[in-house]
């Protein structure tokens, strides 16, 4: 099961102009940011209570970020939710036809092994499940 939204990603064109909206938004500072190369993006962390948003910019012109803006413009880019089991869960979407768009987990931002969920599954969301590396 998924136990909390873990995160909501949230694409932008400009880190640094984002991450101050946010950071006055929020009234607090991000925690951390962290490229991951292999998703062609750069992320910026803050926590909001038991929950967290997560800036995402394009490191490149192959990051899918930029298609997303360029098709639907900045804004909400996909629900994560945190899950004990990433193996198993995957498991139990695909038995309830859900469409995974990787086969096996993958490293993700903030020592997660994630995976996600075709939106054109799941009422057009862009789903994401966490899972904490320990
Ligand atoms: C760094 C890791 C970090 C973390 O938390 O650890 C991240 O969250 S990384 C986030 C960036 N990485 C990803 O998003 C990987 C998963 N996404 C994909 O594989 C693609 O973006 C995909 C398959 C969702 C769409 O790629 P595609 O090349 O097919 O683009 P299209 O524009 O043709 O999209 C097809 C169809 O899906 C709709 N779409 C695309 N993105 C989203 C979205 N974020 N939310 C909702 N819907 C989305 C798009 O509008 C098309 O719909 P259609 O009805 O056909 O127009
Ligand atoms: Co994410």
């Amino acid at each position: 099961m998924l136990n909390k939204l873990e995160h909501v990603g949230i694409a932008v064109k400009d880190l640094a102009v984002a991450s101050q909206l946010y950071q006055s938004l929020l009234g607090v500072e991000s925690y951390k940011q962290e490229e991951v190369a292999s998703e062609n993006v750069m992320t910026e962390f803050f926590k909001v209570g038991d929950t967290k948003i997560e800036l995402l910019a394009a490191s490149n012109e192959k990051s899918t970020i930029l298609k997303f803006i360029e098709k639907k413009g900045e804004g909400i880019h996909h629900l994560a939710f945190e899950v004990d089991d990433i193996y198993v869960e995957m498991e139990r979407l695909k038995k309830e036809g859900f469409i995974l768009l990787n086969d096996e987990p993958k490293k993700g931002a903030d020592n997660k092994l994630i995976c996600f969920v075709h939106p054109r599954s799941s009422n057009g969301v862009l789903i994401e499940l966490c899972q904490e590396i320990t």
